[in-house]
């Protein structure tokens, strides 16, 4: 069958190339409904990645958040029209000890390989995960985000001490939203605040303990463990901030994607005897719980519908780059594409 695929050619410039999708094999094909656009896409579509990187990496489509229905399933066991997320992570191998979204073999769509911003995808059946009926489909557009949150709040939970009085997560960004979100659903007895550079994205954090701007912050405040969810130029002054904020024996999980290395204060971290550790992408279990997450909590579904920005519907390229545009323009929320490809 042929499928037309809409790749990043060149930093804002997209183009319709095709691609041949073996109906008789084993993988399910899905037609894209609601794609979501993230930051990482952002890099590559502004050409904000290193010349080098973008050389080996375009032409791609991007896109590695997104929903669909189910077009054909070679063995039967999901009709034509079943709502799915499709999980970006793709391994070829596993493994006892790492996670498959840590294995260097591992592809992950709209980084090392085709996103979604495709007529139909062709993934294989572990790479689909059944929605729930009736999901606001604008919200489930952006599961693979919050099963980010979801991956990074469980291995959170397994590296801090148990000593979970209060924690602090930096970023008034989407990720900090939705961070702090799962965080209070999943730790309900601990203080949370919220740090920002925004007042009016911090007043959207009704649900957390206490918000502070990163300049006002209280000389005696402490916490003690912290997420930072900024990324880009702010991680360096957000890293810093939590290392200066920290109990001792705390923990830092972080999250924020810097394109460039960045400086930080390892001797205190060695005098507060810190932790901080790493956590990026996800793969099929943290899907997996996070639509159980949906199930169980529809509230979840709700708040998170707060953060639904623009939605575009994409008809023709045209519309793709007006997404793209929009979505570097908006002060908070996530852009939804509909896709009627
Ligand atoms: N690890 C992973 O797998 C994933 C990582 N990411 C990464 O996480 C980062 C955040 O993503 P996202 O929330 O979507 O992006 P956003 O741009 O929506 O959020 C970042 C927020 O942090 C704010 N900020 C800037 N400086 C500081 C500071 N010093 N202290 C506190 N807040 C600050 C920004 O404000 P302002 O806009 O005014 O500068 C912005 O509101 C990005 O780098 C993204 O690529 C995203 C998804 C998954
Ligand atoms: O957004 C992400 C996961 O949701 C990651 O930040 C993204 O996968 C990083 O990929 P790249 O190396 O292509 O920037
Ligand atoms: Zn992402």
């Amino acid at each position: 069958m042929l499928n037309t695929v809409y790749r990043l050619t060149a930093p804002r410039h997209f183009e319709v190339e095709f691609n041949e999708i073996d109906l008789f094999g084993e993988q399910v094909v899905v037609r894209p409904t609601h794609l979501s656009i993230c930051n990482a896409d952002q890099r590559y579509y502004q050409g904000k990645r290193a010349p080098e990187v973008l050389a080996k990496k375009l032409p791609m489509a991007l896109i590695h958040e997104g929903i669909g229905e189910v077009v054909y399933d070679p063995k039967g066991e999901f009709q034509p029209g079943d709502a799915v997320v499709m999980v970006p992570n793709t391994p070829t191998e596993s493994d006892d000890i790492v996670s498959e979204n840590y294995l260097r073999s591992s592809k992950f769509r709209g980084s090392g390989f085709d996103g979604f911003m495709q007529d139909n995808v062709a993934l294989d059946r572990d790479r689909i995960v059944r929605l729930p009926e009736n999901i606001d489909k604008t919200v489930a557009a952006f599961t693979e985000i919050i099963s980010v949150s979801v991956h990074a709040l469980s291995r959170f939970d397994s590296i801090a001490h148990q000593r979970r009085e209060s924690v602090g997560i930096w970023g008034d960004g989407n990720l900090g939203f939705i961070t702090a979100l799962l965080f209070k659903a999943m730790f309900p007895d601990t203080k949370l605040y919220v740090f920002g550079v925004n007042q009016d994205k911090l007043d959207d954090f009704s649900f957390v303990d206490e918000t502070y701007l990163v300049r006002e912050i209280p000389d005696d405040l402490s916490i003690d463990h912290a997420i930072e969810c900024v990324g880009g130029d702010g991680s360096q002054k957000a890293i810093q901030q939590i290392i200066d904020f920290i109990n001792p024996e705390g923990t830092i999980s972080i999250l924020g994607v810097s394109e460039y290395p960045i400086p930080v204060e390892t001797r205190m971290i060695l005098e507060k005897g810190l932790r901080m550790f790493g956590s990026s992408r996800s793969g099929r279990k943290d899907f997996v719980k996070t639509v159980e997450l949906f199930e169980k909590n529809p509230e979840i579904v709700d708040y998170l519908s707060n953060i639904v920005g623009a939605v575009v519907e994409v008809n023709t390229i045209k519309d793709m780059t007006k997404a793209f545009e929009l979505d570097i323009q908006k002060a908070f929320g996530k852009t939804i594409m509909v896709w009627k490809k």
